[in-house]
Order: C-alpha cells, then sequence, then structure tokens
C-alpha cells in the first residue's frame, strides 16, 4: 500500500515568507465555457513537498528537466532524529545506512504546517561529508530548507550538490516509523525550472 508523504495544496498552504501565494482557481468555469472547468496555478516552485535543482542556488547549476529522474523512484529509508538542532556525523554513523542511496529523515521540527517554523534543524557539513562518502544521492527532510530558514549563503544546499547529494524538502513524515520503503518522488519536467513540487509516496519494504 502507497503512503502519501505530501503536503496537501489548497490556497491555505503555508509559503516561504515573501514568496508567491499558492492559488489555484477555476479560471474557465464550465458555465462560462460551456464545456469543462480549466483552472488556474499560481505557484512557487518551492510550495509544498518540492525538490530543488542545483540552479535554485547556482546559476550555473543543473535545471529540474537535467535531473535524473531514476534519483526520484527507488529504495530509500527513513531514520528518526526529533529534538535535534544539529544532526551530526556521529549520529549517522551509528545507524545502519549501508547500501542507503535515498535517506529521509524525520525530525518533527515542523509541527504546525501553518506557519513556517523559525528554526529548523540542520545538517553539519561533516555529515554531508559522511552521506556522500557511503554514497547517498538523495536527502529528504519533513522541513521547508536544508539549511537555517534566515540563511542566505545556502551552505548546505551548496555543499550538498557539490557531493553529489540531491535534495527533497517539506515531506510529511509524522506517522512513518524507521524503515525500509520504497518511494516516489517526481518532479514535473521543467525545461527552466530551480525547484519543483512533487507528489512523494512511500511504500513499505518488506524487510
Ligand atoms: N531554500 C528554500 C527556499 C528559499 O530559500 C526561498 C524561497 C522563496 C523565496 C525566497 C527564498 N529564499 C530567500 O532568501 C527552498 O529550497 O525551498
Ligand atoms: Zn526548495
Ligand atoms: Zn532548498
Amino acid at each position: 500500500m502507497w503512503i502519501d508523504v505530501s503536503q496537501r495544496l489548497d490556497n491555505n498552504i503555508a509559503v516561504w515568507p515573501g514568496d508567491t501565494p499558492f492559488s489555484y482557481e477555476v479560471d474557465v468555469s464550465k458555465e462560462e465555457s460551456g464545456s469543462v472547468n480549466i483552472g488556474k496555478l499560481t505557484l512557487s516552485t518551492h510550495t509544498g513537498t518540492h525538490i530543488d535543482a542545483p540552479f535554485h542556488f547556482d546559476n550555473e547549476g543543473k535545471k529540474v528537466i537535467d535531473l535524473d529522474i531514476n534519483l526520484y523512484i527507488g529504495s530509500a529509508v527513513v531514520v528518526h532524529l526529533p529534538n535535534r538542532q544539529l544532526i551530526q556525523k556521529e549520529e549517522l554513523e551509528k545507524l545502519n545506512l549501508d547500501n542507503v542511496t535515498r535517506l529521509l529523515i524525520r525530525t518533527d521540527a515542523w509541527q504546525n504546517r501553518t506557519v513556517y517554523p523559525e528554526e529548523i534543524p540542520t545538517l553539519e557539513s561533516e555529515a554531508i561529508e559522511y552521506l556522500a562518502s557511503i554514497g547517498v544521492l538523495l536527502i529528504g527532510f519533513d522541513l521547508p530548507s536544508v539549511d537555517h530558514m534566515e540563511s542566505k549563503t545556502l551552505p548546505n544546499h551548496h555543499k550538498l550538490a557539490s557531493s553529489g547529494i540531491h535534495i527533497l524538502e517539506g515531506l510529511v513524515l509524522d506517522d512513518i516509523p524507521y524503515g525500509h520503503y520504497q518511494l516516489i518522488a517526481l518532479p514535473l519536467p521543467l525545461v527552466e525550472g530551480d525547484g519543483s513540487p512533487v507528489r512523494a509516496l512511500l511504500k513499505k519494504e518488506k524487510k
């Protein structure tokens, strides 16, 4: 059974401070067109559950269309690391992450999803190096960013990208225990995209 671990997209969804509010409206109604309702979306590419392409923080970086879709489908491990400000290498070393290419970290630090949190946990730089060294290619968080909310230099975004680790943000992992899963979290084929909303799904593996 597939479990939806995406944020629902409605007109009340919280967005990054100052970013474009999400809006869905029926632009042309069935009555107006005589045949169909036609919706219109206005949204930031960083709305809800989404991936970041390197172009988000690097003008020379890959755009969404350039990213390998295989990153976003396949086996993943969910780990639960609540009540931390800094996620350290030592802590990750204690987990059994052999052969893990997709790592999803449940922090539980974004409790009230109607607003963006002021402070969120982050990975220390050595932890990113460690994850790259064991072959992690995708990291996902139940958080709006992999850097501190107020960061303008986005060191973890840059370090993850230069380490070959791709970024998935805004997952809803509230009810997801530690374990092995199959993940699907495909971005839209946005040719110029710096990021894309995804529908993120998990299915428990039998091991
Ligand atoms: N890094 C965040 C988004 C982000 O930084 C942001 C998104 C919209 C408008 C402004 C942003 N950052 C401004 O410093 C993310 O990846 O979703
Ligand atoms: Zn983002
Ligand atoms: Zn980001």
